[in-house]
Order: structure tokens, then sequence, then C-alpha cells
């Protein structure tokens, strides 16, 4: 369950969701959902990915009279073991080669 795992970050700890599996398994219908998300309100077809942030939200917003939370988003495509910067403007590629190693690393552990 991937909520608990909310509390974990905004006490402090490290955490990473990834979504694991041979093509067509259903990665990308478990973390975007199938419908789209209006902001602030869950459905019951909402993915991982809105349902965690959410949670990130919320908790945060509970906390703000003792904790102040700085909150950044950053998304990143491995395809063909290149790595592209999502959110860059148009025209614009970034090259990552340290983060490179570690995803390459991290996909030779998990497939080996
Ligand atoms: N639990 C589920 N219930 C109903 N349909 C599902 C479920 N999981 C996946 N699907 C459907 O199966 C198809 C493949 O799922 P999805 O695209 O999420 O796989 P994927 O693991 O992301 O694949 P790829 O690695 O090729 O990107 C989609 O049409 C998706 O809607």
């Amino acid at each position: 369950q991937t909520k608990p795992l909310i509390q974990c970050v905004l006490d402090g700890y490290n955490v990473c969701i990834l979504a694991y599996g041979q093509t067509g398994s259903g990665k990308t219908y478990t973390i975007m959902g199938t419908e789209p998300d209006k902001m602030g309100e869950l459905h019951a077809k909402s993915g991982l990915n809105y349902r965690a942030l959410t949670e990130l939200f919320n908790l945060s917003s509970k906390r703000k009279e003792t904790f102040s939370y700085s909150v950044s988003v950053q998304m990143l495509e491995i395809y063909n073991e290149k790595l592209r910067d999502l959110l860059a403007p148009t025209g614009q590629t970034k090259e990552y080669p340290f983060l490179r190693h570690i995803f390459l690393k991290l996909a030779d552990f998990l497939l080996f």
C-alpha cells in the first residue's frame, strides 16, 4: 500500500515507488489511472500518482502549523537507454550522464 509511504516522505525518509513488469502488464494503468483527474478530487479510476500527490498535499496541509514543506517535480523518460527530461522546453534536450548510469545499474539489478 502506498499511503503510509507518503507519510514517510513527509517524515524525512526517501521513498521510491517503482512499477516493474513486462509490457502490457498494467504499469501505466496502475500509475496513471484511466480517467482525467480534477484538482483535489479522487475517483475510482484515479492512478497511483494522483492518489500519492493528493495524500502528500493533504498531509502537508494538516501539518502546516508545524512544518513548511517544499515540493518539486521532475519527469524523466528512459527510452532506448537514453534519458530525456519530459518537462524541458520543446527542442531543448538535456543529458544526465550521472542519472543515466544509476538508472541503467537499477535496470541491470532488476533484470538479472
Ligand atoms: N487491472 C486492469 N484492469 C483492466 N485493464 C487493465 C488493467 N491493467 C491493465 N489493463 C489494460 O491493459 C492494457 C495494457 O496496460 P498498460 O498500458 O498499463 O501496460 P504497461 O505495463 O504500461 O505496458 P508497456 O510496458 O508496454 O508500456 C491497457 O489497455 C490497460 O487499460
